[in-house]
């Protein structure tokens, strides 16, 4: 297979500096059951395509370094776990105020530069916000009973509620994966539509748990399901499931997307989450989308990783880049 020079923009552009469009939201359709049915997944092929990906676009070296800011713009630089404290919160916000050295991006030509939001459990959102102050980096909460969306109904309803209250302006929200085990499409549906309703002015990614959905063409199915309900973004994963991001399930979650815009003209964000921790894996990504999507979604607000440890990896290659000599890892501690 030949492989391609990726380029950072159409012209060459510096890809971090892209103005920033705004994006009318995805008002949803009705549920349109017989082209839910009619979805179908070719799992050989699309596996073929998968593995064919990480070497079909080469990054010249000239343009890696651009690559790589631009990769950092678009992270929802995320903390979730148990012992999370204000002190880890603050820290990680403070890191998303300032991702990368000053000097690093002197040397680079650069200006300041931030995330694409700070990612945290509910319980961890005022922290957020308030060290957030004077930046817009959004925060962006995990509601609705994360990871395994299993609280009652009004309860996640409520948690949604209290997330926006809190200062979240985007909620990721987890579907319930019986749902669509079980093929019960309008359910899901209704869930994703009562949740869309609560988040208000919030934008809401639908995270669907991929690895737990059994088939790539029930990934199909849920992600258009989810968009039909007003889904702002559809995210793969929550980090917590024994698989997360793959590039066969982005394939089919990217096709989807695509194939929604051409029939309704709306634009649905993607955010794959979990387990992406390498530069080289974030260039992949980038590569895949510009393939499938075009330039227009390598934008915050049509794309985002959804990345625990990603930013460090990238800050060691940046100073690789522009020192000639990689830093232990430790050196970059998120939060
Ligand atoms: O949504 C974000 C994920 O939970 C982050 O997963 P990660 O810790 O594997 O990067």
């Amino acid at each position: 297979m030949q492989t391609e020079s990726l380029k950072p923009g159409a012209h060459g552009e510096d890809t971090a500096q892209l103005p920033q469009v705004h994006e009318p939201r995805n008002p949803g359709t009705e549920l349109d059951l017989d082209l839910i049915h009619g979805l179908q997944a070719n799992t050989s092929a699309i596996e073929r395509r998968a593995a064919t990906l990480p070497g079909r676009r080469s990054v010249k070296k000239e343009y890696q370094a651009a690559w790589l800011l631009k990769a950092i713009t678009l992270i929802d630089l995320t903390t979730l776990s148990g012992d999370d404290t204000e002190g880890r919160v603050r820290r990680l916000c403070a890191k998303a105020r300032q991702p990368v050295r000053p000097d690093i991006l002197q040397a680079l030509g650069m200006g300041p530069i931030h995330t694409g939001a700070v990612c945290v459990y509910h319980d961890m959102v005022e922290t957020a916000v308030q060290a957030l102050k004077g930046t817009d980096i959004p925060v962006a909460a995990v509601s609705t009973g994360f990871p395994a969306g299993l609280s009652p109904f009004p309860l996640r309803i409520a948690e949604i509620g209290e997330s926006v209250k809190a200062g979240a302006k985007e909620i990721d929200i987890v579907i319930t994966r019986r749902h669509v085990l079980q093929g019960n499409w309008q359910a899901l549906y209704d869930e994703m539509r009562a949740m869309r309703e609560a988040c208000g002015e919030a934008h809401v990614k639908a995270i669907l748990a991929t690895g737990e959905l059994g088939t790539l063409r029930n990934v199909a199915r849920a992600s258009h399901v989810c968009m039909m309900a007003g889904a702002d973004f559809i995210k793969t994963s929550t980090g917590k499931e024994s698989v997360n991001a793959t590039l066969p399930v982005s394939l089919v979650m990217i096709r989807a997307i695509r194939e929604y815009h051409a029939r309704t003209g709306y634009r649905v964000g993607y955010k794959p989450a979990g387990g992406i921790s390498k530069a080289k894996d974030a260039l992949t990504y980038l590569a895949l989308i510009k393939d499938e999507l075009g330039d227009r979604w390598l934008q915050p607000d049509l794309f985002r990783f959804g990345a625990s440890s990603l930013l460090g990896d990238i800050e060691r290659q940046l100073e690789h880049y522009v020192t000639g000599a990689y830093s232990a890892a430790y050196r970059h501690p998120m939060a």
